[in-house]
């Protein structure tokens, strides 16, 4: 497989690391970096090759979408943050190459959801959903049809991972002592206004009841034993609860290690006999 990576953050590097590690070498890598940091992440790829042999020399780096498609990757996987996916993933899927996306808040802004959609549509190319940190989509997204879904998910976190966000503005992150629920809303507003923390939240409504009616509460809490996401499902078929305490990435304490694990299997499920 000719591999495509938009971003090379902490998702990017970690995937790779997990690809060699499991026995899959892209035939080709290509990595598509933020326009006049090329350099910066050539020497990146460079350090991080001494962990991931294929990457000695093998991957070429890119600044525009047209480059990434001039590499003609099979399979594209976005990791670069909701700025990334308007910036480049809609001529991606107008090139009708399949494509990854791990930033799924990005399609709470509903312009850019139909935008994905008509992209993806005239190129004939598919848009994949991982379930990034929560699992359990399997069973959300086959009793959507049903009707009559009621979703709550609550995503808690240790402090620091909500540092840089809106939570800033009600809490004292560095002092705060006890666990606090700081946003109560849709899961619209909570993909939008927690870009880098709340894309389960927008991977849960797309599966289930939407972007209003699947409800959100965001907690810090000083006690929390890692990146905590749960969520209830009630419907006429059938009820259950999710309970997922995740380990934070060491390169970015908001992005559960789990979730480079959900894309690295719809990576090695775009080329296994029997995909599960
Ligand atoms: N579906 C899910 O469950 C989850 C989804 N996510 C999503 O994944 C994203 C990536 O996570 P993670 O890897 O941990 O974050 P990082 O911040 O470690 O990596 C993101 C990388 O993308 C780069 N980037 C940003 N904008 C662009 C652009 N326009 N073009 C190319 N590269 C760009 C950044 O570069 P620079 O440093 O220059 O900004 C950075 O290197 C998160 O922002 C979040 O949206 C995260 C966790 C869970
Ligand atoms: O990785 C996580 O814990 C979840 C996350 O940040 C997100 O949904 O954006």
């Amino acid at each position: 497989m000719r591999l495509g990576l938009i971003g090379y953050g902490n998702i990017a590097a970690t995937l790779l690391g997990l690809l060699e590690r499991t026995g899959v070498r892209p035939a080709h890598l290509a990595v598509l970096a933020r326009p006049g940091s090329g350099a910066t992440v050539r020497a990146r790829i460079a350090a991080d090759a001494a962990d991931v042999p294929a990457l000695a020399g093998a991957a070429t780096v890119v600044e525009d979408a047209a480059g990434l498609l001039g590499c003609a990757p099979d399979l594209v996987v976005e990791c670069a943050g909701h700025g990334g996916v308007a910036a480049h993933v809609p001529a991606i899927l107008r090139a009708g190459v399949d494509l990854v996306l791990v930033s799924v808040g990005a399609m709470s802004d509903a312009a850019l959801e139909a935008s994905l959609r008509a992209a993806a549509t005239e190129g004939g190319a598919r848009i994949i959903l991982p379930a990034g940190a929560v699992g359990g989509i399997d069973l959300l997204a086959a009793l959507a049809p049903a009707g009559g879904l009621e979703v709550i998910y609550r995503g808690s976190k240790p402090p620091r991972a909500w540092a840089g966000t809106p939570a800033e503005a009600a809490l004292d992150l560095d002092t705060l002592t006890e666990r606090r629920v700081f946003f109560q809303g849709s899961a619209r507003e909570a993909a939008r206004d927690y870009p880098k923390n709340a894309n389960v939240a927008a991977t849960l409504a797309l599966a289930g009841a939407g972007f209003e009616a699947t409800r959100v509460e965001l907690i810090a809490d000083p006690a929390a034993a890692g990146n905590m996401h749960s969520y209830e499902v009630r419907s006429p078929v059938a009820n259950y609860r999710m309970e997922i305490e995740n380990l934070p990435s060491a390169g970015n304490a908001k992005t559960s290690v789990s979730t480079v694990y959900s894309v690295l299997r719809e990576v090695r499920n775009r080329m296994a006999v029997v995909a599960i």
